[in-house]
Order: structure tokens, then sequence, then C-alpha cells
């Protein structure tokens, strides 16, 4: 789960397309990169670091231009270079350039036909620069030295045939226009809007539509399953479905952890989902617990909060915040490495001793992972004195990888995997384990909008909505990304191989 954005307008889209990064900065924290054009120059910053540490002024200064795209990067393929920071560049056909959410579960064999049918040389292990690759091969296919947005269309139905996996894009292309494209089952979410200009109207496409908000742009639509959304270098719009087969079913942890709860994803809005978590878990509990003794309910900021407020509400106890979040730390859960997550839950979250002294707590997360944070969290509570600690999950046990952009690729990382409730409880220190059930979890993010027809719920079930995910691509992606084959290649030393960036 990267951000990605890309902006058209009358005037200088620097500033916007870095603001709007800042605000998509919770999707990814290791990298960030913003590309604009100006004529037919473009221009190019990323690196690695947050959105606020990339870009300096002397940065700012250079990227001109009134059409641009930006990348907050979680890497879940290749390595963490800064390299293989976004946007992607390729020269031929007319300068194109590249931003993606998602993960292709194709790109190993793509990268080898690129190679040998489409004569194309791919410089890194990112699957993006794969993508951007089959994109600029389709379009150039086309064989036309001055395109349309008709050829833009041939050029994404060109990649849904070729590209498995999940891909919402941004790609720009030099002097004419940038295209949002979002693969056939719409796995990670992509929205479009558009802010009055004096001449007309600037257009935003982005991962999340709190996007859109903070920078005073209205909400069109989201980029549906398959679709692609053309905004003009000349200020005009065409959006076009590409897929032969669309089908809606985006990813149902976007609205469990990964999108901001004031977001709107597939007319979902999460903060409602959220809300809706919080009550089904409630009457769970009540089923499960008639007679339950918690004395008070208190989440693990910041995800959790909203569910855990609509729980604690439903079962008329106490809400309160015993935990306190420094706000200097971002999240632990896509940190890239097991130690540093470990070490940051303790910088991160320290508990108010009066809320916990001879209670029992219902501790609320909205999910358990790896079990970093929730280990730790409980052991805290109990040397705030807390009598029982109880822990509830927003949702199910996460007990297969995802191949989609969220890097948890390990089964056996994940502290569910192969364990009952009864033994998650027992390793986190629980004395009392509840978990969202799947329906209800599904049932609280489709009410929101009831034309979803399935969500991908992988990780939860281990079906993968895309097919192409057998057990040997399993097994491969788990040998070149478990924490151990990634602690590996950071110790490695990554030359920077790179085109032109504005150092
Ligand atoms: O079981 P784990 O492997 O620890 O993963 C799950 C935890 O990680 C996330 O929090 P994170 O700190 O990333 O972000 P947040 O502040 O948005 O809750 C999530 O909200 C859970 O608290
Ligand atoms: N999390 C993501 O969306 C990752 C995008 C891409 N696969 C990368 O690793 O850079
Ligand atoms: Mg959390």
């Amino acid at each position: 789960m990267c951000g990605i954005v890309g902006i058209v307008s009358n005037g200088a889209v620097n500033q916007s397309i870095y603001d709007a990064l800042t605000i998509l900065q919770h999707r990814g924290q290791d990298a960030a990169g913003i590309m604009t054009c100006e004529g037919s120059q473009l221009y190019l910053r990323k690196s690695n670091g947050l959105v606020r540490d990339v870009f300096h002024t002397r940065h700012m200064l250079r990227l001109r231009g009134k059409m641009g795209i930006g990348h907050v990067r979680y890497p879940t393929a290749g390595c963490e270079s800064s390299a293989e920071a976004q946007p992607f560049y390729v020269n031929s056909p007319y300068g194109l350039t590249l931003a993606h959410n998602g993960n292709l579960v194709n790109a190993e064999s793509l990268k080898k036909n690129l190679f040998r049918e489409d004569l194309r040389h791919i410089n890194t292990d990112s699957d993006s620069e794969v993508l951007l690759n089959v994109f600029a091969h389709e379009l150039q296919r086309r064989g036309k030295l001055r395109i349309n947005a008709d050829d833009v269309f041939a050029a994404v139905s060109g990649v849904h045939q070729r590209c498995k996996g999940a891909y919402a894009a941004v790609a720009m292309i030099t002097g004419f226009g940038v295209v949002a494209f979002r693969d056939p089952h719409g796995v990670r979410p992509l929205v479009y809007g558009r802010r009055k200009n004096s001449e007309g109207y600037d257009y935003m496409a982005a991962s999340e539509s709190v996007a859109l908000d903070s920078l005073g742009f209205e909400l069109i639509d989201d980029v549906r399953p398959g679709e692609a959304v053309f905004l003009g270098y000349d200020g005009s719009i065409v959006t076009r479905q590409c897929a032969d087969q669309p089908s809606y079913s985006p990813c149902i942890f976007e609205h469990v952890y990964l999108a901001r709860p004031d977001s709107i994803i597939d007319n979902v809005s999460v903060y409602k989902a959220r809300l809706r978590m919080g009550e089904a878990l409630a009457e769970k509990i009540e089923r499960e617990r008639p007679q339950h003794d918690i004395d008070v309910v208190i989440p693990i900021p910041d995800t959790s909060r909203t569910a855990a407020l609509q729980l604690a509400n439903t079962l008329g106890i106490k809400y309160r915040e015993g935990f306190i979040k420094n706000r200097y730390i971002g999240r632990t859960f896509i940190m890239p490495g097991q130690q540093q997550r470990k070490k940051s839950v303790r910088q991160k979250l320290n508990a108010i001793e009066l809320e916990f002294r001879d209670k029992n707590v219902m501790l609320v997360d909205d999910s358990i992972v790896r079990g970093t944070t929730s280990q730790q969290i409980i052991q805290m509570a109990r040397d705030a004195g807390a009598r029982n600690v109880y822990f509830a999950s927003a949702a199910p046990p996460v007990r297969y990888p995802n191949v989609y952009g969220i890097d948890m690729p390990t089964k056996d990382e994940l502290i569910a995997h192969g364990r009952t409730v009864e033994q998650i409880a027992e390793e986190i220190g629980a004395d009392w384990l509840v978990f969202q059930a799947l329906d209800d979890l599904v049932e609280a993010v489709r009410k929101g909008n009831p034309d979803i027809s399935e969500f991908d719920c992988s990780v939860f079930t281990g079906e993968y909505v895309t097919g192409g995910v057998d057990a040997e691509y399993l097994d491969h992606i788990e040998q070149l990304r478990s924490d151990a084959a990634k602690q590996d290649r950071r110790l490695a030393d990554h030359e920077v191989i790179e085109l032109h960036n504005n150092a």
C-alpha cells in the first residue's frame, strides 16, 4: 500500500502534489518522489525518507510545471534502495513516468517477456518498473507520433491483458496528460476529483479521497475496477472502461487498517465501516460472554480508535484513552524490519496507570498481524496494574500472506498462522481474546455499498481474487521477502544506478 497522486492544473503543481503526499503519508513511510512536466521537460526528485525529509526548498523550486505525479512508498517488491523509489521513468515512447500502488504477481515472467519479445531492459527488481514498461510497450505498439486518449486507453487494455495482481497507478505522458488506472478487480483504491481554477478545473487522481478534501478538490468518483481516467494537459478529462470482465473486489484490509478513517473508498466511508466493525464485535462479545466483567474499553492508538469507541458504546461500558501515542512516531506495522517495529511500539505508546490499576481492561486493536503490538501492549497493561487483560481484534485472525501491496509475505511471521484462538491468546499473553467473525467484517464494510460483489479477504482466507497465486509463487515471495531475507539485503551495498535525479 503506497500512496499515489497525479494532478493536472493551469498553474504550478509542485506544492499541491507535496501536500497530497503528506496527507497520504500513512500509506508509505520509506520513500517519496515527485515528477513534474513543463512542456517537453521532466523534473524528478525522489529519495528514501518521509515527504518532509525528501523535499527541500531547492527541490521544490526545480519541480516546475502544471502537471505531475507523486508517490509515497512502502516496498513490497525489489529492495529499499532509493533507486526503487517512485515515480519511475522510461524515455520511449514520448517520455513516460509512473507511480504504482499494489503488487504484480506475474512480474517475473513479464520481465522475461519484456526482454525477449519487447526488447526492453528493466534495471531494478521493482514490479512497478515492469508495469511501466508494459504500459510503454503497449503505447509504442500504436506506432504513432501523436497520440490521443483512445491510444492511451488501448494501452491500458493491453496492460490489463498482460499484468496480473494489484495495480492502482498514475502514469504521465510528457506534454500530453496523466492517466489514472486501476486493475480489473480494483484491489487497491483510486479516486479522482476536480477543483475550480481561473480557466476551468484542476484535476487530481489520488489513492484516497482525503487527499482531495484537504486540497479543496471535490470528489468526482472512484476509478472503477478496470477503468482509466485520462486528464489531458489541455484541461480535458475522459474516462473509459478498459477491461473485458471487471469485477468489484477491493481489499478489505484498507477498511480495517490501511486507509484513513476520513476517506471514502468505493463509496464506503471508512469511518462508518470501522464503527460498524466495533458494533459487530461488541455483539459477538455479548453473545459469547454475556456475563463478562469488563470495566473499561481501551483502544490501541491510532487506527483502532473508531472501532473501539463503538464497541464500548454498544456494550455500554466506559471508553478511556489509556494509551497515549507519541505523535512523532509513525506507523509501526509498515516499518521495514521486525527489530525496528518492536522497538517502536514502546517508543510510540505509553500507559496512563490510573486507567489500568485493579481493573479488568478490554484492549481493542484493529488487527493482530505479527503480534508485535499486542504482545507488548498487554505487558504494559499488566505493568500498569490491570487485574485482567482482555483483547479484542476488529478483524479476524490474519493467517495468510498478502500479495497485493501489503508487505506480509511470510506465513510463519503471522502470529495466527497455524494457531487456534486459544494458542494466540497464550502467545500474546491475553486472559481472553476475541476476534471479529469474517462474515461480520464483510457485512460491516459492504453495508456502505451493496454493489461490491466480493472483497479480497485473502489475508483471512488464503483465497486470492486475481488468481495466479499458487503454492510455488507463495514459496518464492517468502524466500525473497521474509524478514531474514530483507535484513540480508539491507546489509548489502545498494549502489544507486539512476537516471537523472534532482539530488
Ligand atoms: O500485530 P502487529 O504486527 O503489531 O500489527 C498490527 C498493529 O499494527 C498496526 O498499528 P500501527 O502502529 O502500524 O499503526 P496505527 O498507529 O495506525 O495503529 C495496527 O493498527 C495494529 O496495531
Ligand atoms: N506497497 C505498494 O504499493 C508497493 C508498490 C511496489 N510494489 C513497490 O514495492 O514499490
Ligand atoms: Mg495500530
